[in-house]
């Protein structure tokens, strides 16, 4: 049976570059077939239309129907997957969080559309930002899903993160593992390399042992958090428009992993903390995840010192703060 998998945003640059990924299989199974419903919002569905015909003309395999709409009740329809792109993105000088005003009511509705529409057990991953906040929002209006089904992207960051962990050791970028992203998809995230692990062949060795350089442990302190919190702003700077191939990939990476399984590594998603790492429970906060069966699991039990505490609790806090900007903001558009 085909797996039905809504993208918002359709009309957008991210989903321009994610179409084509989940319809080629990269997402649900290279032998999955896929029926993928496009949204965006009325003035884009000329556009839309356009992009429905590319899909056609892809004359892949595995795609068995495409539907294009405006209506967030038709796109949700019985859906078992969705990817909620469609959001403004922030311009050179904003921080995410200025887009909370404009973006939380968007997922406001979605949540509700969901709740009526999608399938109980849909996996609802949020990139449009402030990604954190709005999964929680959209979590909130969809009371009889779990809230366990609804997640953020850091996958993005951590890509980033192990990007440039590889570029620094000059090795390959698959071989950096368990690098974690904590907290909020903003400047405030904790990037931390304190457990990732080197493959050399048969042998994981781990990051602080791997050159046993203190430039470099001097480095994974200072300049590699900072180069991972600001890459966003980066990209924003020099293309003149937010990040879109790599937030896609970064998309297909997170959703495979939820669909397929993460085997014999950690990857990083927003979820709903229960509590782990004395991260107050119900923030939407980003943690080492395995994933087994669709199932996430937080990765537990790993030491926090007085380093890391400081920065965990720092995002937590951002994290608590935007809910709170969030809720006021719906609150005043009642
Ligand atoms: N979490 C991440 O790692 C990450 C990475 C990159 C970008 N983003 C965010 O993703 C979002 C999309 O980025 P983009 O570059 O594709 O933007 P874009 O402006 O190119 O596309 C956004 C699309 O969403 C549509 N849209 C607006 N309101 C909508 C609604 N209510 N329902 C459905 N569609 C709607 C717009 O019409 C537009 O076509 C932005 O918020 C951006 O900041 C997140
Ligand atoms: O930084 C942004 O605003 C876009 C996106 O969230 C990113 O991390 O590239």
């Amino acid at each position: 049976m085909a797996v039905k998998v809504c993208i918002t945003g359709a009309a957008g640059q991210i989903a321009y570059s994610l179409i084509p990924s989940v319809a080629k299989g990269e997402v649900f199974g290279a032998k999955q077939p896929v029926i993928m419903t496009l949204l965006d919002i009325p003035p884009m569905m000329k556009v839309l239309e356009g992009v429905k015909m590319e899909m056609v003309d892809l004359a892949l395999p595995l795609l068995q129907e495409v539907i294009v709409t405006d209506d967030p009740l038709v796109a949700f329809d019985n859906v078992d997957a969705a990817f909620l792109v469609g959001a403004m993105p922030r311009k050179e000088g904003m921080e995410r969080k200025d887009l909370l005003a404009a973006n939380v009511k968007i997922f406001q509705a979605q949540g509700d559309a969901l709740e009526k529409k999608a399938k109980k057990d849909v996996k609802v991953l949020v990139v449009g930002n402030p990604a954190n906040t709005n999964a929680a929002i959209c979590s909130k209006n969809a009371k009889s899903i779990s809230p366990a089904n609804f997640s953020c992207l850091t996958r993005l960051d951590q890509n980033r993160a192990q990007a440039q962990i590889a570029e620094k050791l000059k090795v390959p970028v698959p071989t950096v593992k368990n690098v974690i992203i904590w907290g909020n998809h903003s400047s405030t995230q904790f990037p931390d390399s304190r457990f990732a692990i080197v493959e050399k062949g048969a042998e994981k060795v781990p990051i602080t042992t791997v050159n046993n350089d203190p430039a470099f442990a001097e480095y994974l302190k200072t300049d590699f958090i900072k180069s991972v919190q600001q890459r966003g702003a980066s990209v924003i700077k020099a293309r003149g428009l937010s990040s879109a191939m790599s937030a896609a990939n970064a998309s297909v990476d997170h959703m495979r992993d939820w669909w397929q399984g993460t085997k014999d590594r950690w990857v990083s998603m927003g979820v709903f903390s229960n509590g782990e790492y004395g991260i107050p429970a119900g923030l939407m906060y980003s943690f080492p995840v395995t994933v087994a069966n669709k199932k996430v699991t937080i990765v537990e039990g790993l030491d926090i010192n007085d380093f890391a505490r400081e920065k965990m609790d720092l995002t937590a806090k951002e994290l608590k703060d935007e809910k709170a900007m969030a809720d006021s903001a719906l609150e005043q558009k009642k």
